[in-house]
C-alpha cells in the first residue's frame, strides 16, 4: 500500500495513538477504484458509491422502496447526489451499512479536504459505528475543542461544520468527549 500518511489520534480513553493509513488499509478496509466500481452495473451485480463508500446493492434492488429502476440507473456510478436529492430518511441511511463493502480509492475522490477527512473516518469505521449509534441525526459540540459535529446516520456518513473540516483530529476528539465525561 502506497499511502504512508501518519495520523496522530486520540483513542476512546483519551490516550494518544499513532498509526499509519497503510496499516489501516491493509487490515481493515478494502479500496476500490472508480473503474472497478463502474464494471458492477448489472442487475445481478450492482455496486454504487455514496459519500466515497462503496456499496454492493445487488441484494437490495428488489427491496428498495423507491424501486429497482432508480437504483439501476445509478449502478456503477457515484450516486451521492441522487441519494441526497431524494432526501432519504434516517432509517434509509442506517440501512447503508448492510451493503457496505469498502472505500473509494483516495486517488478517485474529488475533494482533497474530504479525502483527508475520510481517511480518518474509515480508519475507525467499526469503532465509529458503535460510538455514534445513539447520536443519529443530532448535532453535538465537543466540550474540548468546541467544534460541532453533525452525525447524519450510523457511521456511513458524517458531516462536519465547514470550520471543522480542516481540523484534522477533530472528529475523534469530539467522539471521545461525547462518550466519556468531559475533560
Ligand atoms: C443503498 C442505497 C439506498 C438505500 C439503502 C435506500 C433506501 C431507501 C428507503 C428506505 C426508502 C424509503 C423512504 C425513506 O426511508 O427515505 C427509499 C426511497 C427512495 N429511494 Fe432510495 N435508497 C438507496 C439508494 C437510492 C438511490 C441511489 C436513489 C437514486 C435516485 C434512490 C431513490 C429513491 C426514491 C426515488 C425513493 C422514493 C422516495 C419517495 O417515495 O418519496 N435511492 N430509499
Amino acid at each position: 500500500m502506497s499511502e504512508e500518511i501518519k495520523d496522530n489520534m486520540t483513542n476512546t480513553n483519551g490516550a494518544d495513538v499513532t498509526h499509519t493509513a497503510a496499516e489501516t488499509a491493509d487490515s481493515d478496509v478494502t479500496y476500490y477504484t472508480l473503474e472497478e466500481v463502474k464494471t458492477h452495473n448489472k442487475r445481478t451485480d450492482a455496486w454504487l458509491i455514496i459519500h466515497d463508500k462503496v456499496y454492493n446493492i445487488t441484494s437490495f434492488l428488489a427491496e428498495h422502496p423507491g424501486g429497482e429502476d432508480v437504483l439501476m440507473a445509478q449502478a456503477g456510478t457515484d450516486a451521492t447526489v441522487s441519494f441526497e436529492d431524494v432526501g432519504h430518511s434516517k432509517d434509509a441511511r442506517a440501512m447503508l451499512i448492510n451493503y457496505y463493502i469498502g472505500e473509494l480509492k483516495m486517488d478517485d475522490r474529488e475533494d482533497g479536504t474530504k479525502v483527508k477527512y475520510s481517511r480518518r473516518i474509515h480508519y475507525n469505521f467499526r469503532r465509529w459505528l458503535q460510538l455514534v449509534d445513539n447520536m443519529v441525526n443530532t448535532c453535538h459540540s465537543c466540550s474540548c475543542c468546541g467544534y460541532h459535529v453533525s452525525i447524519l446516520h450510523a457511521g456511513a456518513q458524517v458531516s462536519l461544520s465547514p470550520d471543522a473540516v480542516s481540523s484534522h483530529s477533530f472528529c475523534l476528539e469530539a467522539l471521545t468527549c461525547l462518550t466519556n465525561p468531559p475533560h
